[in-house]
């Protein structure tokens, strides 16, 4: 098994790829991610080991995207577990900056804003969130571009449905030269989306999140209506609902349930908040 390239600047990072490309590589898969990884990352960064010459996954704790009360200091940070389990997927690069080599000078002067899509749901909850995500991603998409001639992949989750469509508005928008891949959720065996979050859970916390995905499948059978569903989530010990809606999944406008929408929900299980979707 060869170990991945650790770069930690962007220099290191450019050079670790050019070189790459100058060898020959005719496709670059780039999955951002911000550590911790669990399985489902690895599920997605071997589907980017299949479908390219060369990966590149970054690891980066992006401060811009938390809000002030937010868990950017406890948010888990394990580089060497992470880049042992990239390893085992056979990703050739990580790239994991320090803040101050992401943002020299702290926050960036001029940075991506999300608009109306990124000032609902998640946004609603966490203002700016989105603008720093997209601030991120984008310089991600600059430092990791491969040049022309070499095909460019970028892997996003769908358990991020929000962000997914953001990043996929961006490069619309800014005219990057890059395939945006969407992955489908990975869950637990028991039905929980896999998040880096679900290690604040206790175990009593792990059982009652259960609740998220079993309505959203109660939900999409017609079972429970969406006050029903929300009324479920909230009677669940510990559980508090920050949404639950059923929206059309290109424009995130809120919609009937029906055949084709998305239901996304969002909410704490005990101290922690988690999401979740299901396509109805
Ligand atoms: N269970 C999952 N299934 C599919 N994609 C996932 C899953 N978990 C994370 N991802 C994707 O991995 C990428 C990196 O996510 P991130 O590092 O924030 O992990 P996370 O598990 O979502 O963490 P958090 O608990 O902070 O939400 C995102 O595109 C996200 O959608
Ligand atoms: C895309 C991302 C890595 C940007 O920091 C983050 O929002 C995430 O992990 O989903
Ligand atoms: N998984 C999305 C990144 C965040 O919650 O900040």
């Amino acid at each position: 098994m060869t170990q991945p390239v650790v770069c930690t600047t962007v220099d290191q990072m450019r050079e670790a790829l050019d070189a790459r490309v100058a060898e020959g590589a005719t496709s670059v898969g780039l999955f951002p991610t911000m550590g911790a990884l669990h399985d489902g990352h690895l599920r997605i960064a071997q589907t980017a080991r299949e479908e390219n010459q060369l990966v590149v996954v970054s690891v980066f704790v992006n401060p811009l995207q938390f809000g002030p009360n937010e868990d950017f200091d406890s948010y888990p940070r394990q580089l060497d577990q992470d880049v042992a389990g990239l390893a085992d997927c056979g990703v050739d690069l990580v790239f994991a900056p320090s803040t101050e080599e992401m943002y020299p000078g702290g926050v960036p002067v001029v940075s991506v804003t999300s608009g109306q899509a990124g000032s609902v749901l998640e946004g609603a909850t966490r203002p700016g969130h989105f603008d720093g995500a997209l601030t991120v991603v984008n310089k991600l998409f600059t430092i990791a571009q491969p040049g022309p001639g070499v095909e460019f992949r970028a892997y996003f989750g769908e358990k991020d449905a929000q962000q997914l469509l953001l990043m996929q508005r961006m490069v619309r928008d800014f005219n990057h030269r890059v395939e945006i891949r969407p992955v489908p959720i990975v869950r637990s065996e028991t039905g929980l989306a896999l998040s880096s979050r679900n290690q604040y859970l206790t175990t009593d916390d792990a059982a009652h999140a259960l609740v998220l995905n079993r309505t959203l499948h109660s939900l999409a059978a017609g079972e429970l209506t969406l006050e029903q569903a929300r009324a479920a989530i909230n009677r669940e010990p510990g559980v508090k609902l920050d949404y639950l809606v059923t929206v059309d999944p290109d424009t995130l406008a809120e919609v009937e349930p029906r055949a084709g929408t998305l239901a996304l929900t969002a909410a704490w299980v005990g101290p922690t908040r988690l999401i979740d979707n299901l396509k109805i």
